[in-house]
């Protein structure tokens, strides 16, 4: 408005003009004469041109009022993953509309169970539903009442109830009921507790990886239409628990052993995974089988051992060491308990052999293998390694993409070397159980990626070790519940060809460029008029 309230000031002015009109002869007189004639069909076009520019402000908020997305109908979802060394409950919400979508769903709440996981509570099954009441009532809080009874309720044990089960079966499905009960008393809809197998825990961790990084559906782009531009590149995935250890990734070899083989046919792609989980080489089984390794340096009640910090002291027996199914009957070295002390000597040299003498590799029954005779394809593309991965390399300050392998052994042959006192004075919010292990964490990570699955120098900057991806922790949790709840189709959804961020962009700059074409036309219209007044 201000733009065309100037163009008249600029044209000449009404008085102005008829003053001129005195001195003009007989035919410009008639002309003037006319004059209002044309002030009035000028105030037409003037007014015209405001309503069409008020249309076209009225067509743009119309567009963005129209095709905002309507208000979220959000949905949630609870796991609980029952790990060998603890439960975590996780809430996920996602807005209903965009069930399908790719990457939607979310992480809002992490409640970590006290104490330790169920497995631990062979002894007193009860025990094991009570332990996850609070994280329940939290999620009571978490969740709007009124969605309560919708909220399905998932429980998946893994690894440190297969070796309970492995162990005793009944006292097994004795805690499962023991948790089982205390869901099914909670307001949401329960749905399963259930131990999980290796290769379930192995698919729904590269599930939930890719699914966060949204490698499963590409950004829409021109090219993406045509399929040969469609790049689908997927992460492996590398999962280092308590009691086990999960390696995925997709191949393009053949995989030769069935139980290794996972076909998924996901957003309209078909994916050919191989996936393996060690039972027994998580973090805290492998320490065992490094301790009874380790057993033959006892002397008087002293068990002196290379993956601790120098300085470091603490009491264990036989009896404990010998508890797991892990440490099989011929390994044992006495059946009388004896209680000893391990002291630390930080010899990364010496642990490195103590920890890579629990990998078998020299026995493979088939064209190749990664150790104990388990087929393993060639490694392929990017990994993203997590859980006690992703805690281990976290604290030694190599979890960034620059380390290279060198890097990480240094690091992890520094922190063995250092003294206990020095180390716990550092960190002293740290639990001492974590913060006790990360010598041996270190060497074993390093031995089990690298004389276990092969990986080296080269492919060492293919891995990259994660926490949470866009805010949700790197897991399987995710994963089972998007295959549980149907959340991810076969085939890719239809969705509009373009994004609402995209069709309101364009609606604005056309309607501006019209906007700008009527101005140009009307100042086009309007200058011979005033260049004609200024002349005269
Ligand atoms: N440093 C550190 N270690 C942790 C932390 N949380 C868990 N751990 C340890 O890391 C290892 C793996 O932990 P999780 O991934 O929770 O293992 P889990 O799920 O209980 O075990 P699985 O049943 O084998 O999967 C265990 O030895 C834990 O004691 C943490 O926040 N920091
Ligand atoms: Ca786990």
């Amino acid at each position: 408005m201000a733009g065309l309230a100037t163009l008249h000031v600029v044209c000449l002015p009404k008085k102005t003009e008829r003053h001129h009109t005195y001195n003009l002869i007989a035919t410009e007189y008639s002309k003037a004469i006319a004059k209002p004639k044309k002030t009035w069909k000028r105030k037409v076009l003037c007014i015209l041109g405001v309503f069409f520019a008020l249309a076209i402000v009225a067509l743009i908020i119309t567009a963005v009022m129209q095709n905002k997305p309507l208000p979220k109908n959000i949905k949630y979802g609870i796991v609980l993953d029952a790990g060998s060394s603890h439960t975590s409950l996780y809430v996920y919400n996602w807005p209903a509309e965009k069930e399908n979508d790719t990457g939607v769903v979310k992480q809002v709440e992490e409640c970590k169970v006290e104490g330790n996981g169920i497995s631990h509570y062979f002894q007193e099954p009860v025990k094991a539903g009570l332990s996850i009441d609070a994280c329940v009532t939290r999620a009571q809080q978490v969740i709007p009442a009124n969605q309560h009874k919708e909220t399905p309720i998932y429980l998946g044990a893994t690894a440190g109830m297969r070796l309970l089960r492995l162990n005793n079966h009944t006292v097994a499905d004795e805690v499962l009921s023991s948790v089982e009960n205390s869901l099914r008393s909670s307001p949401f809809d329960f749905q399963g507790a259930r131990i999980i197998t290796g290769q379930e825990e192995g698919a729904y961790g590269w599930i939930t990886i890719n699914y966060l990084l949204k490698n499963f559906v590409e950004e829409s782009s021109v090219l993406n239409l045509l399929p040969s531009f469609r790049k689908t590149e997927t992460s492996g995935a590398l999962d280092l628990g308590g009691a086990s250890t999960q390696i995925t990734f997709v191949s393009d070899e053949d995989i030769e052993t069935q139980e290794n083989t996972l076909h998924f046919r996901l957003y309209g792609k078909s994916y050919n995974v191989y996936t393996h989980s060690y039972l027994c080489y998580g973090k805290d089984q492998a320490l065992r089988l490094q301790l009874v390794k380790n057993i033959v340096n006892t002397r008087n009640g002293t068990m002196w051992d290379p993956c601790f910090n120098p300085g470091y002291r603490r009491n264990t027996s036989t009896s404990e060491l010998y508890s797991s199914p892990c440490v099989s009957q011929h390994t044992r070295f006495t059946t009388t308990p004896v209680n000893f002390e391990i002291k630390g000597t930080g010899d990364y040299q010496l642990c490195k052999a103590n920890i890579q003498s629990i990998f078998n590799v020299s026995y493979c029954p088939y064209s190749q293998c990664s150790f104990n005779g388990i087929f393993q394809p060639v490694l392929q593309g990017k990994f993203g390694a997590f859980s006690a991965f992703y805690f281990v390399m976290d604290f030694l300050k190599v979890a960034h993409e620059k380390a290279t392998l060198e890097d990480v052994k240094e690091r992890v042959q520094s922190h063995c070397s250092r003294p206990w006192d020095q180390v716990k004075a550092d960190f002293p919010k740290i639990k001492t159980k974590y913060l006790s292990e990360y010598c041996f964490s270190g060497v074993y990570i390093l031995s089990l990626l690298e004389l276990g699955y092969g990986f080296n120098a080269d492919n060492w900057k293919e891995i990259s070790f994660l926490g949470k991806i866009s805010g949700s922790d790197a897991g399987w949790t995710l994963g089972y519940m998007l295959n549980l709840t149907n959340m991810i189709p076969a085939e890719l959804p239809p969705s509009p060809p373009l994004s609402h961020g995209v069709y309101v962009g364009l609606m604005v700059f056309f309607s501006v460029l019209l906007l700008f074409i009527v101005l140009i036309c009307w100042l086009g219209f309007r200058k011979p008029r005033c260049l004609q007044k200024g002349i005269i």
